[in-house]
C-alpha cells in the first residue's frame, strides 16, 4: 500500500532524510520511534505531500506522490492524517469542521456530509457533541473529533503524528483506543509516537529512525525485547 524508496528530503543545505526505504502492507499498522528530530515527522509528511521529497519515491497504492501529474487534494483525501496539534477551526461547530472537507473538496451535499459524520462522531465516542464549538472540549475530545474528520474524507490509509504527545496524560489513553480500534478494524495506519506500549502492542512493525535513516525495523517483541542495533538500545534505555 505505501512504498518508499531511497527517500531524501533536504531543507536549504539539511538533509533530514538521508534514503529512506519502507513497505507497508494494507491493513498493516507500522509504529514510528526514534530521538526528536530524527525525521519521523518529515517522513511521515511526505506521505501525503505536505512535504515535497528531494529525491527518490513514494508510492501510495501505486501512484507515485512525486509524479508532477498526481493530484494533491486526491492525495490527502486518500491518506488522512492526524497531527499533534488538532488543528480544528475554532469558529465552526464539530460537525462544521468535520463534513468541511467532504463538501469543500469531494463536493458532497450538506444532508448527505452531515449523516455520514454522525456516526463517526458516536465511533470515537462523541455523539452528543455535534453542535458544540471546540473551545469547549478537552483536548483529548479535540484529537477525538480530528480522527473523526480525516475519516470522514474515506481515507484508505491513515498516518498519526505524535497524536497524543500534547495531551495531559489521562487523556491520552482514550485517543489510543480510538487508534487501536480502527486497528482492529483493518486500516493501513503509519503511526509516530512515544507511547511506546501502544507501539509494542498495537503495531505490526516497529521502525526505530535516527538521524534521518531507519536503523531497525522489527516485531514489536523483538524490538522492545532484544533490538539487534546499539542505537535502538541505547535509545530504548532512556526512554523505558
Ligand atoms: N520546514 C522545515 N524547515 C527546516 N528544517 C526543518 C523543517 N521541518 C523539519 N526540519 C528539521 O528537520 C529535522 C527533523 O525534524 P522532524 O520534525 O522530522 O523530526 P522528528 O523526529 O519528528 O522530531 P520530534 O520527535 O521532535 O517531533 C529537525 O532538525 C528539524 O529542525
Amino acid at each position: 500500500m505505501i512504498n518508499v524508496k531511497d527517500l531524501h528530503k533536504s531543507f536549504d543545505a539539511t538533509e533530514v532524510l538521508r534514503g529512506i526505504s519502507l513497505n507497508v502492507k494494507e491493513k498493516e499498522v507500522v509504529c514510528i520511534i526514534g530521538p526528536s528530530g530524527s525525521g519521523k515527522s518529515t517522513l511521515l509528511r511526505c506521505l501525503n505531500l505536505l512535504e515535497e521529497v528531494t529525491s527518490g519515491d513514494v508510492l501510495i497504492a501505486g501512484e507515485n506522490l512525486t509524479d508532477s501529474r498526481v493530484n494533491i487534494n486526491e492525495v490527502r483525501s486518500r491518506v488522512g492524517m492526524v497531527f499533534q496539534h488538532f488543528n480544528l477551526f475554532p469558529h465552526m461547530t464539530v460537525l462544521e469542521n468535520i463534513t468541511l472537507g467532504p463538501k469543500k473538496i469531494k463536493g458532497i451535499k450538506k444532508r448527505e456530509a452531515e449523516d455520514a459524520a454522525l456516526p463517526l462522531l458516536a465511533k470515537v465516542g462523541l455523539g452528543d457533541k455535534a453542535n458544540v464549538y471546540p473551545d469547549s472540549l478537552s483536548g483529548g475530545q479535540k484529537q477525538r473529533v480530528a480522527i473523526a474528520r480525516s475519516l470522514a474524507m474515506n481515507p484508505q490509509i491513515m498516518l498519526f503524528d505524535e497524536p497524543t504527545s500534547a495531551l495531559d496524560p489521562e487523556l491520552v489513553g482514550d485517543v489510543l483506543s480510538v487508534i487501536k480500534d480502527l486497528a482492529r478494524e483493518g486500516m493501513t495506519m503509519v503511526v509516530v509516537t512515544h507511547e511506546m506500549g501502544f507501539a509494542r502492542e498495537v503495531g505490526d512493525r516497529v521502525i526505530f529512525m535516527d538521524e534521518g535513516i531507519v536503523m531497525e525495523e522489527n516485531t514489536p517483541d523483538k524490538i522492545f525485547g532484544e533490538p539487534d542495533n546499539s542505537r535502538t538500545k541505547e535509545f530504548l534505555s532512556k526512554v523505558l
